[in-house]
């Protein structure tokens, strides 16, 4: 079997799985919304972005995507799109320059014609267009952003004041944030951690740097195996979470002596420095389950340790007081790297989010200033009662009296908007 027709039964599978994407394609294919979108995209390459990918294909828009993760690609996922003419810009190992070379792919389509639309994650796609390819943003009718480390990027952006273009952050989505960054990391981490060193997790004392959603999700997998778990954290609220769930929270220096395996998830820089380092025991296995790769200081491990591959994405460095450091992925997001990245169900949750984002911004755009929006609780609750058949869940209705008790209207939305799930 070629690479291709093995990456286009591994779609095939994946459709099963990703009940969303499948019901767009039911509804909205006929109708050809995305017709005349130019859709750029960035994000992990896997099979999952693949049946993304093909969703957007079917609502009408031309698709051309490149990685935002040099490890996090499925090369057969790949294949199967090449083969049918769809442009994906990546492959696996991919350099920094190649990275960047594969980026500015995705700016021009086939025909010279310029994107004027771009689907995100972690704002790299956004910030490429509006410091190289300034002359097209005019064209642009919206961006869709994926990540919490994304929005952090394109708010910056905007108060800088040179976001140009309107943005759809799908992070906010409840059915993204509350979904995929934590049951779908409750599920991949450990699938990384155990794929890339075999270890034992029951007994050992695991370390997890920051309580958002990532956060709780590692901390539960990792204390479902068995590990005793410590937190560390710098928002008052998140400590007071993880401390009320009955973990210990401590700093990274108190922890750094006790832990035997540490996940950074907090989105910040130098959250694992040299002096953690130097003070944990020897053979610590550490990995990142956040966005960006600046969490673990791999530059200081680099160039202050003999550093030894033992297979990809798993080296072992010899620290100058003789003791050793397992980094996984190199200090990239562990579950792509080292494993498949999220489950397609978990995905489902997140892509159906971009691609109603994506009709959004296409048919809606006059709807959208520039700045950074989020879809409405009536669409978030939709994309959740979308999913809900594939695992047999059976919804109570509200009745007229019960609404109105409550105050809401019977087929939603049900809350706030400043309700916190
Ligand atoms: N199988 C997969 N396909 C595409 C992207 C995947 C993924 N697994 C994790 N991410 C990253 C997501 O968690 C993304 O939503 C994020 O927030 O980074």
């Amino acid at each position: 079997m070629s690479q291709a027709d093995f990456g286009r039964q591994e779609i095939d599978l994946a459709e099963y799985e990703m009940p969303g994407l499948m019901m767009m394609r039911r509804v909205y294919g006929p109708s050809k919304p995305l017709e005349g979108a130019r859709i750029a995209g960035c994000l992990p390459l896997t099979i999952e972005t693949a049946v993304l990918i093909e969703t957007l294909q079917e609502l009408g828009a031309e698709v051309q995507f490149c990685s935002s993760h040099a490890f996090g690609i499925q090369d057969h996922a790949m294949a199967a799109l090449v083969k049918k003419g769809t442009g994906v810009y990546g492959w696996k190992g991919e350099t920094d320059e190649e990275y960047v070379w594969c980026l500015d792919q995705t700016v021009y389509f086939p025909d010279g014609k310029p994107l004027n639309m771009i689907l995100d994650t972690g704002g790299d796609l956004t910030s490429w267009v509006h410091e190289k390819h300034p002359d097209i943003i005019s064209g642009i009718r919206g961006i869709s952003e994926e990540t919490t480390a994304g929005g952090i990027t394109l708010n910056k952006l905007l108060k800088e004041g040179k976001l140009k273009a309107p943005v759809i952050n799908i992070n906010d989505s409840v059915t993204k944030c509350k979904i995929d960054n934590i049951y779908g990391t409750r599920e991949s981490l450990v699938d990384g951690i155990k794929r890339a060193t075999d270890v034992m997790l029951a007994g050992k004392v695991c370390v997890v740097a920051g309580y958002g959603d990532v956060g709780k999700g590692a901390a539960q997998s990792l204390r479902g195996f068995g590990a005793r778990v410590i937190v560390t954290e710098v928002d008052p609220i998140n400590a007071l979470q993880a401390a009320m769930e009955g973990y210990e929270v401590l700093t990274m220096q108190e922890a750094a002596v006790k832990g035997q395996i540490f996940v950074t998830t907090t989105g910040c820089t130098k959250v694992i420095r040299s002096e953690h380092m130097l003070a944990m025991p020897d053979n610590s296995i550490l990995c990142n389950a956040g966005f960006f790769d600046t969490e673990i200081d791999v530059k200081w491990l680099k160039e202050n340790a003999e550093r030894v591959n033992i297979k990809p994405q798993v080296d072992r460095f010899k620290l100058s007081n003789g003791r050793h450091i397992i980094l996984l992925a190199e200090g990239c997001m562990v579950n792509l790297g080292c494993a498949n990245g999220q489950s397609s169900f978990v995905m489902s949750c997140s892509f159906t989010n971009q691609v109603l984002a994506q009709m959004q911004l296409w048919t809606k755009h006059e709807e959208y200033h520039v700045g950074i929006h989020r879809l409405s609780k009536k669409l978030d609750e939709e994309v959740a009662e979308t999913h809900l058949d594939h695992i047999g869940v059976k919804l109570t209705k509200l009745d007229e009296e019960q609404a109105k008790y409550l105050g809401v209207p019977t087929n939603g939305p049900f809350k706030p908007e400043h309700y916190r799930y």
